[in-house]
């Protein structure tokens, strides 16, 4: 008898560690074609591990939004898409750029964090309450959001993006797809945002697609960076390895157009 549950357990144990090195996220040769046919996405391939951070940066209209989109399933119905393979093992999330528009704006912020842990969590009006309380003390917003009926325009723009990375936290992702998540922002509120999401990853071991056209930001923060350029991954290896030695030309062409602050 203790044989065999020593047999299970070793069982469990190689499934987890199984869990822990099969990728999160895997997509290969998605295709997103708008009604013209022309290719918005093409042949766009990644791979992405539980606790891993990979940015997807390029220039505006590259088509990075659109690749989150896909992957969360939003995409817009006049596009349609095709690929080999799409697949995400675990729950998602999304954080969306501007903070604001992400939210009901006649809705108070609590009622909509409630509703969200409420159809995520799958409990009770009451058990949502106490649940969303935790979330608000634990993202550092001030306590009296679950008293006051605030509405998302009598918040500051950084306390609306906490709210949306709250909601996300809800839905106990495995990975979360950020696009843009701190542009809004100003500078200071931007750096606090970002700290935040990588302490929650550390806490919470979930992996990050973090979509940005800004290079500093996702050198600072991903340990891995996939550059796109008109709807293709150009290029894709560690952020050490794209800083110091970018092989494709259009890498370099955004890495010499990073804005430096001059000599003084
Ligand atoms: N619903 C749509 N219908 C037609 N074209 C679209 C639609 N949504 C996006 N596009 C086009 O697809 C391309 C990629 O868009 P996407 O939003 O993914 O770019 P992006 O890299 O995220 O840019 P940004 O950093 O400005 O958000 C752009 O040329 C855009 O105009």
């Amino acid at each position: 008898m203790e044989k065999q549950t020593d047999s299970v357990e070793t069982v469990k144990s190689i499934a987890s560690d199984l869990k822990a090195v099969e990728p999160i996220v895997s997509v290969k040769n998605l295709i997103v074609t708008g009604k013209d046919g022309r290719l918005l996405v093409d042949h766009l391939s990644l791979q992405l591990k539980r606790g891993e951070t990979l940015g997807l940066v390029g220039e505006s209209g590259s088509g990075k939004t659109l690749t989150l989109k896909s992957l969360i399933g939003l995409l817009p119905k006049n596009l349609s898409e095709s690929y080999e393979e799409k697949k995400i093992n675990g729950n998602v999330a999304m954080i969306f750029q501007n903070p604001m528009s992400a939210l009901d704006p006649l809705c108070p912020v609590f009622a909509q964090l409630i509703e969200v842990v409420m159809i995520r969590q799958n409990v009770s009006k009451k058990e949502a309450v106490c649940r969303a309380n935790e979330l608000i003390e634990r993202l550092g917003l001030p306590k009296e959001l679950s008293k006051k009926d605030r509405l998302p325009s009598e918040l500051s723009g950084g306390q609306c993006q906490r709210i949306l990375i709250a909601m996300a936290l809800a839905c106990n992702p495995d990975v979360l797809l950020c696009d843009e998540p701190t542009t809004a922002l100003d500078v200071t509120v931007q750096k606090q945002t970002l700290d935040l999401i990588l302490s929650l990853q550390k806490e919470m071991n979930f992996a990050i697609l973090f979509v940005t056209h800004n290079l500093a930001v996702a050198a600072g923060i991903c340990s891995h960076l996939a550059v796109m350029h008109h709807g293709k991954i150009v290029e894709r290896a560690a952020t050490k390895e794209i800083l110091l030695t970018p092989k494709d030309e259009y890498t370099k062409m955004l890495l010499s157009a990073i804005l430096r602050i001059p000599h003084r």
